[in-house]
């Protein structure tokens, strides 16, 4: 059986004035799989994530989407294209409920729209019917359904954290890019993300994942990409990339 590549980068590379972010980086994801970036801090991790959802524009690079030429332009585009994203700080809209969260992630893929939602056209009204039950079937797959109608400040940062995921997925992405999601978690809460990290790739949605938390990116991830001062320096099975000498060395010598 050939394996389908889902997202497939090549050469990118971004320079913010003097210092080279991303130097000639490319990857490819196989659909269904979750795939990691790991690199200590300032390698590049967020710079790639952001340039495949188009926050920035790389110098050069060359981008595949499920076997269409894909350039990651606007983020509402990205979100279209089948690309959705976490952010490292948490960004929901704190006085909205959960369940208004994840409707707003839904909206990319509805027809109506906004306007048509709030002048409620019966197809609207009919549409804003099938977005809240869909938001509910999502809030209670990542665990969070008996929080729905809490506003998203008042939830804990683990809560937080699925909500953010949930909001994501509301999207049907093809790609659900986290970063960081275990940051700032306790051993329970990470092992819970574990289950539901494999439970989303499970459902047929490929994952690609930032993670300073190398004993979890080991355990959980299919491939992984290693970046060291924006270069790729090791790509391959987890134990094959455990292993290699250079990323021990970025790991455990230099100035990071
Ligand atoms: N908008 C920007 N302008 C200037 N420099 C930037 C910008 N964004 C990132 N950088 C720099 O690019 C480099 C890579 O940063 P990036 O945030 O991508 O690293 P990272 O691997 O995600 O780090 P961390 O693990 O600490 O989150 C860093 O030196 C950072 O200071």
């Amino acid at each position: 059986m050939t394996e389908e590549i889902l997202l497939n980068v090549s050469g990118v590379n971004k320079r913010f004035g003097g210092l080279q972010a991303l130097s000639d980086v490319s990857l490819q994801i196989t659909k269904g799989q979750i795939y990691g970036l790991i690199g200590p801090n300032g390698a590049g991790k967020t710079t790639f994530f952001n340039v495949i959802t188009g926050l920035y524009q790389p110098d050069t690079g060359s981008f595949e989407l499920a076997g269409q030429p894909y350039f990651p332009s606007a983020p509402h585009q990205v979100a279209k294209a089948g690309i959705a994203r976490t952010f490292q700080n948490i960004r929901l809209f704190g006085d909205m409920t959960a369940m208004e969260n994840v409707m707003v992630g839904r909206h990319v893929r509805t027809h109506q729209g906004l306007i048509g939602a709030i002048l409620r056209h019966s197809a609207a009204r009919r549409e804003e019917e099938e977005i809240k039950r869909r938001a509910m079937d999502l809030l209670d797959f990542v665990g969070i359904a008996p929080i729905a109608h809490r506003t998203a400040r008042h939830l804990s940062y683990g809560d937080q954290r699925r909500l953010e995921i949930a909001r994501a997925l509301a999207t049907d992405p093809k790609l659900l890019a986290l970063d960081e999601p275990a940051a700032g978690m306790n051993p329970t809460e990470k092992l819970a993300l574990r289950e539901l990290l494999v439970k989303i790739q499970r459902n047929g949605t490929t994952i690609l994942l930032i993670e300073h938390d190398v004993k979890l990116m080991m355990g959980l991830c299919d491939r992984i990409t290693v970046l060291d001062y924006g270069k790729p320096i090791a790509e391959g099975l987890p134990s094959e990339v455990k292993n290699n000498p250079a990323v021990i060395e970025a790991y455990l010598g230099g100035a990071h």
